[in-house]
């Protein structure tokens, strides 16, 4: 057991509370971004997640082709192809919030976007998957998200497995592994970036905030989407924060608390460990949120 203080967010919460008056507008933007060919699932899972947590819009930017068009089992989803011009295409949509990362890829097109991301001000920006493989891959990409950080103090999360923090920090996953919280530490003073070191027992740190351990979680959360389900919801609590009192530290811990939360009440209910799927995660998630509210 890793010797830290315990995540102890959820009662935070309740500020999520909505009054009779809101409407989408209080609830936020969120524009996600990745899905190239053969991974265009990693993105619906993260938006998906981000619709069931509460964001006012989720749209998305998928860079796959063949995926880029309305999904009648989720047409709450508005799915855009990306195209050129991401900066324009960025600063069109005006979004309160940007997730990118999850199944990105690697090509032009995506560093492109990554690129407009980094570029893109104030507003706050999560970081996953393929995102944080480009960025360990380029140095630019890495300074850029550290001038970022200099000027928005706090205004980015990276979300790294621990095969993502070994390529960022050029180390092997099981030297990441065997001592974690020097690698949340390395990757806080890297990128000057809030982080969520996941696996079990995930680290939560940033510059301003010694680690925190999650206690919650499980290995039935071993199955491919489960961490771009993670991204969506921070996506969404951040986004829902911005108007609810809520930054974005605050909203990346009750995202990883509450997602660690919803597979273990599931585990529970013996729907996992083994079979257990992001999508029902996304399920139990909402309705822990909106018990607790
Ligand atoms: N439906 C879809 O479209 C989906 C698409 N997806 C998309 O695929 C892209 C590639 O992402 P990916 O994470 O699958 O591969 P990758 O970055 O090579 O990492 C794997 C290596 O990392 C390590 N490792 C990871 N966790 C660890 C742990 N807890 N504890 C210890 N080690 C751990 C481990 O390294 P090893 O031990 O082997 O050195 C492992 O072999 C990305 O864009 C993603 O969004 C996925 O989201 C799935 C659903
Ligand atoms: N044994 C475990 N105990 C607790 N949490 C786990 C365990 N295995 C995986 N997880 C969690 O599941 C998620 C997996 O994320 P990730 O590896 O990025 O998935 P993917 O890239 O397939 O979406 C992370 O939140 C991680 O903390």
């Amino acid at each position: 057991m890793i010797q830290l203080p315990p995540l102890n967010t959820l009662e935070l919460v309740s500020r999520l509370r909505r009054q009779a008056t809101e409407h989408k507008g209080n609830a936020g933007k969120a524009l996600l971004i990745g899905g190239a060919p053969g991974m265009a699932g990693a993105l619906l899972l993260a938006a998906n997640a981000c619709l069931h947590l509460g964001a006012g819009w989720t749209i998305l930017e998928m860079l796959d082709p063949a995926s880029a068009h309305a999904n009648a089992e989720q047409a709450e989803l508005m799915i855009h192809l990306a195209s050129k011009d991401a900066g324009q295409l960025i600063a069109n949509t005006q979004p309160d919030l940007i997730a990118i990362g999850p199944g990105l890829g690697s090509s032009e097109l995506a560093k492109d976007y990554l690129r407009a991301c980094l570029l893109y001000p104030r507003i706050p920006l999560v970081i996953d998957a393929d995102a944080l493989n480009l960025i360990a891959q380029d140095k630019n990409l890495l300074e850029l998200l550290q001038a970022r950080n200099r000027t928005f103090h706090n205004s980015s999360v990276i979300t790294p497995h621990p095969g993502e923090a070994a390529r960022i920090l050029q180390l092997s996953t099981q030297a990441i592994q065997a001592d974690r919280i020097h690698a949340i530490n390395e990757l806080i003073k890297l990128t000057n970036s809030i982080v969520v070191l996941k696996s079990h027992h995930t680290l939560v740190g940033s510059s301003n905030h010694p680690p925190l351990v999650c206690q919650q979680g499980n290995p039935g959360m071993g199955t491919g989407g489960m961490g771009d389900v993670l991204t969506g919801a921070i996506a969404a609590i951040a986004a829902q924060g911005i108007e609810h009192h809520l930054d974005l530290w605050e909203a990346t811990g009750i995202a990883v608390q509450l997602h660690a939360s919803a597979a273990d009440s599931l585990v529970a209910r013996h729907i996992g460990p083994i079979g257990l799927t992001p999508t029902e995660v996304i399920l139990e998630m909402r309705n822990l949120l909106n018990r607790l509210i």
